[in-house]
């Protein structure tokens, strides 16, 4: 998945530690594993006009040379990205 050159609503949103938002693979066009669309959906109870985060889960360190703080503020927070 790459919003680089294009991409919807979905590649704004930010990653939290403590999200309220989880992604999945769903199969809607075809049943092609290539193709999956990635579906957002609520893990919680989410009031009008909360910000939807979700987990990025990215392995931290995996990119050499790579540092990139988490600024989320959750109580959870694990401090980096990357
Ligand atoms: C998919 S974009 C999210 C939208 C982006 N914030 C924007 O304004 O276009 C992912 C980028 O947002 C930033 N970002 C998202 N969540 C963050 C977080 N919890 N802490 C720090 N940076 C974050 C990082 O730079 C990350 O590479």
């Amino acid at each position: 998945m790459d919003a680089k050159g294009s991409g919807n609503i979905g590649r704004y949103l930010n990653h939290s530690c403590m999200p309220n938002v989880f992604v999945q693979n769903v199969f809607v066009d075809t049943h092609d594993l290539r193709f999956p669309w990635v579906a957002f959906f609520a893990q919680t109870y989410i009031i009008a006009g909360t910000e939807l985060t979700w987990d990025y889960n990215y392995d931290i360190g995996s990119v050499e040379g790579k540092i990139k703080y988490c600024y989320c503020g959750s109580l959870k927070c694990r401090g980096r990205l990357l």
